[in-house]
Parts: structure tokens; sequence; C-alpha cells
């Protein structure tokens, strides 16, 4: 049986809809183990960065594998989520780049607009993302490891990495 996710989703109140929509496919898939909620719930009104930054922790922590994460655009939510050390977030309206984000970027948390896509499209994406699983043996997880050499020092990790070997990860 291919893994089982543990996911956290969130919200701000522009996402709520989709959010609760996703969460109850979630949880009746059998691909996902375990789903936690950040909120918002009901009429609260917590705004998007609070909320993508406890979301994006319970990732980083290893609380979760991963979290889906709406707010109006999607935007606002990857960009708090990725203050969180360790965190990659993306913001993804179409099959391939939701593919892409897991398979070359490792992303693991998928935000998503309420204001951007409908709802079938949004819940077939969440379906989608499910079912990929980064290839720690991949071309691609050299260029991830830039990502985190860049996160760890600001200037590439040396220690990780030459500089040659960041610009040819960077180039291929
Ligand atoms: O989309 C949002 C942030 O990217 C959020 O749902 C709404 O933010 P606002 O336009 O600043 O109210």
């Amino acid at each position: 049986m291919s893994k089982q996710w543990k996911i956290v989703v969130g919200c701000d109140d522009a996402g709520l809809q989709y959010k609760e929509t996703i969460k109850a496919d979630l949880l009746k898939d059998p691909r996902v183990a375990e789903v936690r909620d950040v909120g918002v719930k009901g009429d609260e009104t917590t705004a998007y960065p609070h909320v993508a930054v406890a979301a994006a922790r319970m990732v980083a922590d290893g609380t979760v594998d991963r979290a889906l994460l709406i707010c109006g655009t999607g935007l606002g939510v990857a960009i708090a989520a990725n203050k969180v050390p360790g965190v990659r977030a993306v913001t993804a309206h179409d099959g391939f780049s939701v593919e892409r984000a897991v398979l070359s970027n490792d992303a693991q948390v998928l935000c998503m607009g309420q204001r951007v896509i409908g709802v079938e499209l949004a819940r077939r994406l969440a379906r989608e993302w499910l079912g990929y699983e980064f290839d720690t043996t991949s071309a691609s997880a050299a260029k991830v490891d830039a990502i985190r050499a860049y996160e760890a020092t600001g200037d590439g990790a040396p220690e990780l990495a030459t500089a040659d070997d960041l610009v040819r990860a960077a180039c291929d």
C-alpha cells in the first residue's frame, strides 16, 4: 500500500468553504491516515498568516507530512508558510503544477485560492496531490538540497555542497 498521509488543513475566512469541502474529502480518502485542522472555523476571522504559519510549523516539526491551505488567492498562505524553515509551500491551480510541486520541488504545502478556481477543480487537484510522492533518488533531489542549503546559510551552505555543485544543480 502506498504512503498514508498525515495532513493539516487551514484557511482564512475567504477559504473556509473549500477547506471544509476538501477536508471532508480527505477524511474519506484511504490514502489519508489523519487530518488536523488549524482553522479557521465558522465565523472566525483569523488572518491568513497566523493559520498558515501554525500549519507550516506542524509540517516542519513532523507532526504532519503535508499541509493544504486555502485563502482567497492561495498566495498569502504560501508566502506565510514559506517563512517557516524547512517548509516549501506552493500555490498551484493546475494538475501539472501540483504534480511538479511534489516531484520536482518536494513541496510539503499546497495552497489554493477559493476566489481563483472552482471547487470541483480544487477537489480534483487535492485528490491528485495525494498520489504524488517525492523520490529522494531522483535528479530533482540535488536541486531541493540546494534550496535547503541556501536556507541553512544564505550562501549555499558550503559544508553541504560546493558552490559549483549548487550552480550545477540549479542549472540541470
Ligand atoms: O487571498 C488572501 C491573501 O493572499 C486572503 O484571503 C485575502 O487577503 P486580503 O485581500 O488582504 O483581504
